[in-house]
């Protein structure tokens, strides 16, 4: 591997006697994870379903390492959003960032989604998740994976940070900013990284850094705390940038990341006038841990922690249409009507905190549960991904050998036999699911099951 000399005269400097260590770690093999999705199933019940080789990524209570042989995202339990796929050591910042139910939580550089779908869970269909990344297209991916994973409390939204202040000021009770970086810490990963990194070093990110970090410290709230982390060692984008928000705002302060055998701490400045505590912040390496490299802190906002200022909201309380009630009737997943709301046929339920978001480029404001056509209500795909099984009246239950559960997945038409499927309901709208966990919708007459999986879900 070509490391850039530049680099390598860094890192010696950082790492002193370690450094050949970290050098050798780019002749181990790479790390394979996932992170169970604890808004479906459990770890325990996971591990007890689970085809893979799985061993738990030790610092990640819901985390496993699987093997090289293993192909998870391949597998139907992949579709059913039971599990996301990320390298070990990126599942450490979602894991440090203490979420309480009902906090309202803004990831602001979140695409695809690693970190936000790890929060969406913890919320655990309470408070709000604002999910924003600037890239539109990144934003795209972002949407579908917080669709697949389950998660209905949410904005996705693709917009410039500093944008997004004059929306939100001082109102979020946590922050997450998983920075644009150079990315040194994924060069064992991915060779085309050292390239760029030649053509966009530090110094380029740490540009970027300050400025997102400065609109997150307007939008938290006193007694809120924001994470920042990186997947990267340098200095001047870790330590630096960290400084460099800190001395900007006196009213933010460090605080210890949950402690983990292994995690290295951040490095102090002697030289500086104010003790910034820089030791309270953790950096993972890879010749130290079973993971790629990251740098995660903690920030909190001096103050205390009052209920957040609801901005105003869009109209509710609408006359529910009666095919939409028909159909709630048919669901036990609570909906509180008032939060219901209906644009161009489209039935959505807003978080409760959604607030006013016209002129930001939002991709989506709360659960999508179906559209009105010609006086039917049609069932949406994101909502099959919200509700357990026993939440609706009619299953097609199918095992995960089962060859239907493929062509389901391809979007084919399917014969079923609805006694051994488990069907309560002989005619009309099923949920499709694998093993119990949903993956679609379908319409069943005479065994046979049409297809309404959406279509570019659909399994290559
Ligand atoms: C490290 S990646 C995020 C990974 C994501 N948190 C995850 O876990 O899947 C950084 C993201 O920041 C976005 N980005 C770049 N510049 C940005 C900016 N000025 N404001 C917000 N996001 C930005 C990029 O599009 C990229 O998706």
């Amino acid at each position: 591997m070509n490391l850039p000399q530049k680099y390598l005269d860094t890192m010696k400097d950082m790492l002193g006697d370690e450094f050949d260590a970290y050098l050798d770690s780019f002749n181990d093999s790479r790390y394979y994870g996932l992170r169970v999705n604890t808004l479906k199933i459990t770890p325990e019940e996971f591990l007890r379903i689970s085809p893979f080789e799985l061993k738990p990524i030790p610092w990640i209570e819901n985390g496993f390492y699987f093997s090289e042989n293993d192909k998870p995202a391949k597998h139907p339990y992949y579709y059913a959003g039971l599990y996301y796929i990320q390298e070990p050591s990126a599942m450490t910042p979602a894991n440090v960032l203490p979420v309480n139910e009902d906090d309202a939580i803004l990831d602001m550089c979140a695409a695809p989604g690693g970190k936000s779908t790890e929060l969406g869970a913890k919320l655990n269909h309470t408070g709000m998740l604002v999910t924003n990344d600037i890239s539109n297209s990144r934003a795209k991916a972002l949407l579908k994976n917080i669709e697949v994973f389950g998660i209905p409390n949410v904005l996705v939204m693709s917009e410039d940070p500093k944008k997004l202040v004059s929306y939100y000021p001082e109102f979020f009770d946590k922050i997450m900013i998983d920075a644009p970086c150079s990315g040194e810490g994924m060069f064992r990963k991915d060779n085309k990284l050292i390239k760029s990194w030649e053509k966009n070093g530090p110094e380029f990110y740490h540009e970027i850094q300050k400025g997102v970090l400065l609109a997150a410290s307007k939008m938290l709230k006193p007694g809120g705390i924001m994470q920042y982390s990186t997947c990267t060692f340098s200095k001047l984008e870790d330590e630096e940038s960290i400084r460099y928000i800190l001395n900007e705002c006196p009213e933010l302060k460090l605080i210890d990341v949950k402690p983990y055998e292994g995690f290295s701490h951040g490095y102090e400045d002697d030289g500086q006038e104010r003790d910034m505590q820089m030791s309270k912040t953790v950096r993972i390496w890879p010749h130290r841990m079973a993971g790629e490299g990251h740098f995660v802190a903690l920030i909190k906002k001096d103050g205390s922690d009052g209920a957040s200022v609801i901005p105003s909201s869009p109209s509710r309380g609408l006359k529910i249409p009666k095919e939409l009630q028909e159909f709630l009737d048919e669901i036990t997943y609570p909906v509180d009507t008032a939060d219901i709301s209906i644009r161009d046929e489209r039935v959505f339920i807003l978080p409760k905190q959604a607030g006013n978001t016209a002129g930001l480029r939002v991709m989506r404001t709360g659960l999508l549960l179906g559209e009105i056509k010609k006086n039917r209500f049609e069932p949406s795909q994101a909502l099959a991904m919200v509700l357990r099984k026993d939440q609706y009246v009619s299953a097609v239950d199918l095992k995960s050998d089962d060859e239907n559960v493929i062509r389901y997945l391809k979007g084919e038409t399917i014969q079923i036999d609805p006694e051994s499927c488990g069907v309560v309901r002989q005619s009309g709208w099923q949920l499709v699911c694998v093993d119990g966990y949903p993956l679609g919708w379908g319409k069943l007459a005479n065994g046979t099951l049409k297809n309404k999986y959406l279509a570019g879900w659909r399994m290559m």
